[in-house]
């Protein structure tokens, strides 16, 4: 999914980049870069590996700076080497850095477009960078260097890019940049902070990176807005696209986010709540004289939902996994085999939990069935004597093309099957889905904050429209198997 972060400050910025990096790192482990400008001199410093390992003491001195942006990569598009790490670099015009959450959906034809008609040269596979080739572009046709040339290039921008973008940037001369697609598919959330009287501004995909380093949240980009704040501290903001439904990404809410974010206005941690709430009495519904001794979490992004889960069935709730904590997200990892492998590894069962009961155990989704296949088994293993399973989200049947790599239909489990054929694949005694009315309901509140959502992945409404010919090209560029041939050659 990615995580960005763009500060303006008064001082130096690389150290609160990184610490904003760290917490958004649930969005992205791959890799991890930090850019930042002292006047027109621009340092940047990028790798493979998770943030605490791709920066040293040595790389940190070098990022001077009081502007700058960070980025944490989950691939969606290209390969997961160094080349790819993210923010990428043009000189021209002026200089600038890009950071980029989501996924062009016209990159192929956008790619042809920037060589032959914008005579520029995209250098690696990434999506971001053919983005960010295009925004140089745009700017480079416009004449000066002010927030009101950045925004016509913003437009160009949304005219000629399809698909899922958050994008910080940092424009050498004049400052940090930031916008977010027509639709508002991917987050963005401005904050702000008052240093010696002067103000301070930072932008990033969840609001916790602005909790950690001090920033209050103002307001959350909205779809189709540019920012820009210059290096002096004075924001600009305007619309740059014609108003299109504003459809965050509601999978954000089920998994990406942390609980502790606002996103759009909404609580991630209560919008959880409320999906455990909507699933409990999905259960008590179905089988009112329900036999379910205790409700397990899988951890770790399932327990919001798990606890209310058992409120609402009156039942106890026990943590029957424990996590180990020094490995990471399973979905977000680039391959099946390290995928499956890590499960194990990551969480083990209290057999006393288990032994002689009727568990219910709940996660937050099922995509590729990787997770909940082994935990049904481990469950059984620990001695239950019936091991239900519930999953706060409805089956998710259809690819993601907006910043979440799943692209194949034919590796999510739930797809072509219904829910008693996933029930018998996963070995479990009884499956039950959340409906995604309830899904929905649970996320906007009941101050119904967001009417609409991207909620493709469970209903196949794609909110940017699709080429016929996209998804057989992405199966072809991005399935395990495509992968795993592009590693071995
Ligand atoms: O059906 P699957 O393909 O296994 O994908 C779904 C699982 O992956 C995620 O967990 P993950 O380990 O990535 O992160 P978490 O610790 O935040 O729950 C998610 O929370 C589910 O548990
Ligand atoms: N998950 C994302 O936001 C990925 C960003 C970009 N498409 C990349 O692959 O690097
Ligand atoms: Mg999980």
């Amino acid at each position: 999914m990615c995580g960005i972060i763009g500060i303006v400050g008064h001082n130096d910025v690389a150290a609160q980049l990184y610490d904003g990096l760290t917490v958004l790192q649930h969005r992205g482990q791959d890799a991890a870069g930090i850019a930042t400008a002292k006047g027109t001199r621009l340092r940047v410093h990028k790798g493979n590996g998770l943030v605490r390992d791709v920066f040293d003491q040595a790389s940190m001195q070098l990022l001077q700076g009081n502007l700058g942006i960070g980025h944490c990569r989950y691939p969606t598009a290209g390969s997961e080497g160094h080349d790819e790490a993210q923010p990428f670099y043009v000189n021209s015009p002026y200089g600038i850095v890009l950071a980029h959450n989501g996924n062009l959906i016209n990159t192929e034809a956008l790619r042809d477009e920037v060589f032959a008609e914008d005579r520029r040269n995209v250098n690696t596979e990434s999506d971001s960078e053919v983005l960010l080739n295009v925004f140089a572009h745009e700017l480079d046709t416009r004449k000066g260097l002010t927030p009101e040339t950045v925004f016509t290039a913003i437009e160009g921008v949304h005219r000629r890019c399809e698909g899922g973008y958050a994008v910080v940037a940092a424009v050498l001369g004049l400052g940090l940049v930031a916008f977010r697609d027509p639709n508002g598919i991917r987050p963005l959330v401005l904050g702000k902070r008052t240093r010696d009287g002067r103000d301070e501004y930072a932008v990033a995909s969840e609001s916790v990176a602005l909790d950690l380093t001090g920033f209050q949240r103002v307001r959350d980009v909205r779809p189709g807005e540019g920012i820009v704040i210059t290096g002096e501290g004075e924001l600009h903001e305007r619309a740059c696209a014609e108003p299109r439904p504003h459809t965050p990404c509601i999978f954000e809410y089920v998994y990406f986010a942390r609980p502790d974010s606002m996103m759009d206005d909404v609580s991630v941690h209560k919008a959880r709540m409320r999906m455990g709430q909507k699933l409990g009495e999905k259960i008590l519904r179905l089988r009112p004289d329900h036999d379910i001794d205790t409700v397990i979490p899988i951890p770790d992004s399932s327990r919001d939902a798990a606890l209310e889960v058992a409120n609402v069935l009156g039942v106890k709730y026990r943590e029957g996994f424990i996590k180990n904590r020094y490995v990471g997200r399973t979905f977000i990892m680039p391959g099946q085999g390290e995928r499956a492998k890590s499960v194990r590894r990551k969480l083990n069962p209290i057999p006393l939990e288990f032994r002689n009961r009727v568990v219910l155990l709940v996660d937050d989704s099922i995509v590729r069935g990787t997770t909940s296949q082994q935990i049904v088994q481990m469950a059984r293993e620990a001695g239950a004597r019936k091991v239900y399973l519930a999953s706060a989200a409805p089956p998710v049947r259809h690819p993601n093309i907006y910043g979440i790599d799943m692209p194949t239909r034919e590796e999510l489990i739930a797809y072509n099957r219904d829910e008693k054929e996933v029930e018998a694949i996963l070995g479990c005694d009884w499956l039950i889905y959340q409906d995604l009315e309830d899904l929905k309901e649970a996320v906007s509140g009941p101050k119904q904050r967001i009417a609409q959502f991207d909620s493709s992945c469970f209903n196949g409404e794609y909110v940017t429209g699709t080429a016929e010919d996209y998804f057989e090209r992405i199966k072809h560029l991005r399935s395990d198997e495509a992968k795993r041939q592009r590693r071995a050659s």
